[in-house]
């Protein structure tokens, strides 16, 4: 409870419940607590409020600046998209009837030749910024489209809004089906939570020496990088004729320097265990995107091998693949795929709600090495919240006579939707409800 930063000042004090994952439990819940937020962003202490008296000498603030939380609401950290195309929210929700290859030649790439037009690049970047939002998301990891000029407005909304983002000007310079559709480089650093993310678009769309240079740039300024892997059969054996050279997928990026522990590759339905042993040893991470991968029937990711081979994982909407930009609707896919697979074989262990929640918030904040800074509620992160309320006036939850922390969360991951979220805070300012409703 020491006050380190004399300089700091208390922005924000919360009392109540509190549920957060943390690397021994899925879901610790703290009743009865105090989290302040310094002025700086950062969570400067969670005490329990018997130790109230001694924070308020420490910190210099008011009993009157404490915000109450009701008995139905709760904190939790915000939620990390570790996946999603902000370029393919124009058709989320429709044209999902072919797989991947056809899907990516008939709907996504002549829906991306538009974003040479920054009128509509800025129509379709506000309304997935201000929507993901709106649905928990403070941290995006964005894929954007070729386009220089419409990714550098995709970052400069995300910041406007205050969602913390990684956002890709994607890299292809294969592209027979729309040949004007391909291109190169990246983004400069820009805001201070907004950073580049290097995006090879995937192994079918790049030659080799495109994804050489991407390795080396990636490399020689410590960036993120991001792709799709493994995600359909046919995408498989597609890699295996245009790099014969490489032993598998991974390979394919392995030999090209792409894999680092800054690494995130979307999908991996189809990664074999040799190849999941090259992640866990370069720590690169694997975003499941269980919506797409069932929408446009591309396979069902082992989530629990993939914990077991202690690869870093973390959720994601892939909106359009996937047609929902919600991070709980990726949870409750998480979820059925989890139980499909256990239909399947009932020595698959199940995943659990609570496991899931962990995916959605710390998990997604490993697989984007950003679990120094975010994802659950720790003295010094960044303080990236929801203000949870189950019980909003013609919502989406009903509640019953002893029902404790552990049921209402577990009906707000099951049940809930934006009704139920009333308040985000990204780096301790609040975002949501936007300013200007
Ligand atoms: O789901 C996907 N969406 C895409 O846009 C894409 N590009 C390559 N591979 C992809 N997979
Ligand atoms: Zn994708």
């Amino acid at each position: 409870m020491n006050r380190n930063d004399t300089t700091a000042r208390i922005a924000h004090v919360f009392r109540g419940t509190f549920v957060h994952s943390t690397p021994r439990a899925a879901v610790e819940i703290l009743q009865n607590c105090v989290l302040g937020v310094d002025d700086k962003g950062k969570i400067a202490f969670i005490e329990k409020h018997q130790d109230v008296v001694s924070l308020l000498e420490i910190w210099g603030f008011e009993t009157s600046d404490i915000k109450q939380l009701g008995q139905y609401e709760f904190l939790m950290p915000g939620m990390v998209d570790t996946h999603i195309h902000a370029s393919q929210y124009s058709y989320a929700g429709t044209a999902l009837d072919l797989p991947l290859l056809e899907w990516l030649n008939t709907y996504t790439f002549p829906v991306e030749a538009k974003y040479k037009d920054l009128d509509f690049a800025n129509d379709v970047y506000t309304k997935v910024v201000r929507r993901t939002l709106k649905n928990g998301t403070t941290t995006a990891c964005y894929f954007a489209t070729i386009h220089t000029d419409a990714s550098l407005l995709l970052g400069e909304l995300a910041d406007r809004f205050g969602q913390r983002a990684l956002v890709g000007k994607v890299c292809m310079d294969c592209n027979s089906a729309v040949p004007q559709y391909k291109e190169s480089p990246i983004l400069e650093d820009c805001y201070p939570n907004v950073k580049p993310v290097v995006t090879p678009r995937f192994a079918p769309s790049c030659s080799s020496s495109l994804l050489s240079e991407l390795g080396e740039i990636a490399n020689n300024n410590k960036l993120h990088v991001q792709s799709h892997i493994s995600e359909n059969k046919e995408e498989v054996e597609l890699v295996k004729t245009l790099f014969p050279g490489c032993k598998s997928y991974t390979d394919v990026y392995l030999k090209h320097n792409l894999l680092t522990d800054r690494t995130i590759m979307a999908h991996g339905c189809h990664l074999t265990d040799e190849e999941l042993e090259i992640f866990r040893e370069t720590g690169s991470a694997v975003s499941h995107c269980p919506n797409s991968n069932i929408s446009i029937c591309s396979g069902m990711l082992n989530v629990r091998n993939v914990l077991n081979h202690k690869v870093k994982l973390g959720l994601g909407t892939d909106v359009a693949g996937g047609y929902s930009p919600s991070m709980l609707d990726a949870m409750r896919r998480t979820l059925d795929t989890s139980k499909a697979l256990t239909i399947q074989d009932p020595q698959h262990k199940t995943l659990s709600f609570e496991e899931v929640f962990r995916l959605a918030t710390l998990g997604g904040s490993e697989a984007l090495s950003l679990d120094d800074q975010i994802g659950n509620f720790v003295v010094g992160k960044d303080f990236d919240a929801l203000r949870v309320n189950v019980c909003v006036p013609d919502g989406p939850i009903d509640l019953f006579p002893g029902e404790g922390p552990k049921v209402i969360l577990e009906k707000f991951l099951n049940l809930g939707d934006d009704r139920n979220i009333t308040e985000v805070y990204m780096a301790g300012r609040r975002v949501v409800p936007f300013p200007d409703t």
